[in-house]
């Protein structure tokens, strides 16, 4: 243990599923001091981030929708170490968030998905001109960074692949950030994967699913009673192979979280996956 100057964080999108969690996190991390809990849904206007988290004790930090002014505030804070924001807000929101933290000078820790590849390059460029970290992570969570090493080591092998990712019905975007850097991942090899036999025809649009890139096809699932899971199915003639994560309580991304929240600050530009920083 040090005794080194707690790193201040914002979280963004705090009242959420998300958010609560990385509240909890966040408070039992002795390295690490809650400044500011954002959210703009009006019903938690207020709201002590502490009781709205389940803490026994009140944090004595209010629920407020005024994202400037907080990252004005924790900047202005020089005797601190650099801040950091953990946005698990919305696709819609995240990337002027993202824009609005960096040109404060904090530090972004993203696990909001629904980001397309356009914005997040436009991001890495201003996150590089203005020499600051920033992590972009789909999944926080070590078991789908075990599933997709496993799946790049399947796909030098299997010419044919599948993704199906299912998620709560809750979920904003589709496909899931997840299933998007997984496919990615499987196109790095530079390959072509699931090459027709016959014409197809979708009778229902969309029966087949999306094609990502180099074909690797995506299907989504929503559905009341699930959390996230996903399975990547590699097929070839006489045999299947199935890589499968589930996630039982988002007690699972909070490892992942703190030790984002621990590295971006070491960081000079934006880097995207938990793998990068392992
Ligand atoms: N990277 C990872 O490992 C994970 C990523 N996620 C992603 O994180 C995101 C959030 O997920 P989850 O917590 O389940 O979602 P929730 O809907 O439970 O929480 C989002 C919260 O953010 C609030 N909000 C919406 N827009 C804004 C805004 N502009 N500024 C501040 N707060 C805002 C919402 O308020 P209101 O409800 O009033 O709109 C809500 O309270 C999703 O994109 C999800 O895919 C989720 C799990 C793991
Ligand atoms: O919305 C969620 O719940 C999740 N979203 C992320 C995604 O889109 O990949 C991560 C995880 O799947 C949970």
């Amino acid at each position: 243990m040090t005794n080194q100057t707690p790193i201040p964080v914002i979280i963004n999108g705090a009242a959420g599923k998300m958010g609560r969690e990385v509240i909890k996190a966040v408070t039992q991390a002795p390295d690490l001091t809650l400044m500011g809990a954002i959210d703009t849904s009006p019903e938690h206007q207020g709201q002590d981030a502490g009781e709205l988290a389940g803490l026994s004790e009140p944090l004595e930090v209010p629920i407020t929708n005024q994202l400037e002014p907080m990252l004005g505030y924790v900047a202005g804070e020089r005797q601190l170490p650099p801040g950091v924001i953990v946005d698990f807000t919305h696709p819609d929101s995240v990337y002027d968030n993202v824009r609005s933290a960096i040109a404060y000078g904090i530090r972004p820790v993203v696990g909001t998905t629904g980001l397309s590849s356009e914005q997040i390059q436009n991001l890495a460029d201003f996150a590089e001109k203005a020499s600051t970290g920033c992590l972009i992570i789909p999944n926080f969570s070590i078991g789908m960074v075990l599933l997709q090493q496993a799946a790049i080591a399947a796909s030098q092998y299997f010419d044919h692949v599948e993704i199906i990712e299912l998620h709560h019905n809750q979920k904003a975007d589709a496909p899931s950030g997840t299933a998007i850097q997984t496919a990615q991942l499987l196109a790095e090899l530079g390959k072509p994967f699931n090459q027709a036999l016959v014409e197809e025809t979708e009778k229902l649009p969309g029966a087949r699913g999306s094609v990502a890139e180099e074909g690797v096809r995506i299907h989504s699932v929503r559905l009341p009673g699930l959390i996230a899971h996903q399975e990547v199915i590699f097929g070839a003639p006489g045999q299947i192979y199935t890589l499968r994560h589930d996630t039982s309580d988002r007690s699972c991304y909070m490892p992942g979280v703190l030790l984002a929240i621990r590295k971006v600050s070491q960081l000079k530009s934006l880097v995207y996956g938990l793998e990068k920083i392992l």
